[in-house]
């Protein structure tokens, strides 16, 4: 570990572990302030993949930072070994544990949605693409504002740059990423879509037994709303899914034109329920 990250922070307890690295949770004296500290060992990146990965990871941060649902970066310290970067500390929690097989009340998914697309928004005005959004990559702090985390595999695409490359994870990644094509920043409402959906219904809307029959129902794209699980969702809600989980990119919503739905604008309170 950096000598100049022992000297600025004190370390305490692990609070996570990723491939690459752990999570400490530390406290900056000056400041009076705790953080999370993400401490990666290089010697276990196996490939230029995984050193990109790691490189992104705190460019996109520093780039991003701050917005209110985005974890910030404060300080990164590397020597030959390790790369140290302190973070804005949330809970131990990620939105995968709040809605593991637990559909939540509209409202709520609004809320959660909502936060989610303000990080969205921002990113893509900033011409960067996250590409892996995921619940696992939700966190929040302590006062239950959303943080979106994880820029290991986000990508630049500004002045109009076409994006390629498979990446994401099965259950939330976009049929034009599977299709080996070229792609736009929309990948990154699909997955908001599939998160979406996940919280109101319990249960992904593409699903399989391996990682290839996922992907050949996401290829499928055939968005169902069974009424077992659908019965009490609101047509707005379902109104916005359908146009987020647009299998054509181009008829796909945009991030900002899903803010501006009327399910977000009603504060997801079913008001077509007559
Ligand atoms: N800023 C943070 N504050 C509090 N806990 C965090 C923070 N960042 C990550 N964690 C915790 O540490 C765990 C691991 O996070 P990390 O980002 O290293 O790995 P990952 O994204 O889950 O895995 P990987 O990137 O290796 O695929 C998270 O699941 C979360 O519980």
């Amino acid at each position: 570990m950096c000598e100049a990250l022992k000297n600025k922070y004190q370390l305490f307890e692990e609070i996570g572990r990723g491939q690459f690295g752990t999570i400490f949770r530390c406290f900056h004296p000056i400041s009076n302030e705790f953080y999370a500290c993400k401490i990666i060992d290089k010697r276990l990146l196996a490939d230029s993949t995984d050193r990109e990965c790691l490189e992104n990871e705190s460019k996109y941060m520093t780039l991003l930072s701050p917005h209110p649902n985005i974890v910030r970066i404060f300080d990164v310290f590397e020597n030959e070994d390790f790369l140290s970067m302190v973070i804005e500390l949330c809970e131990p929690n990620t939105l995968f544990d709040r809605i593991v097989n637990r559909p939540l009340p509209e409202r709520e998914a609004a809320s959660i949605a909502k936060q989610l697309l303000e990080a969205i928004v921002h990113s893509h005005r900033l011409g960067v693409a996250h590409r892996d959004i995921k619940p696992d990559n939700v966190l929040f702090d302590s006062r239950n504002n959303l943080k979106l985390a994880d820029f290991g595999s986000a990508e630049w695409f500004g002045d109009g740059r076409n994006m390629s490359g498979v990446v994401g994870t099965p259950y939330y990644v976009a049929p034009e990423v599977l299709m080996g094509r070229d792609y736009n920043e929309k990948v990154d409402v699909w997955s908001c879509g599939v998160i979406l959906y996940i919280m109101l219904a319990g249960i992904p809307p593409f699903y399989g037994d391996s990682a290839s029959e996922i992907f050949e129902s996401v290829l499928r794209a055939n968005l169902r709303f069974p009424s077992r699980l659908f019965r009490s969702i609101s047509p707005t809600a379902k109104d916005l899914l359908r146009k987020m989980i647009s299998r054509d990119p181009s008829r796909r919503l945009s991030a900002e034109q899903a803010l501006r739905h009327p399910w977000f604008l009603s504060g997801g309170v079913a008001t077509d329920q007559t």
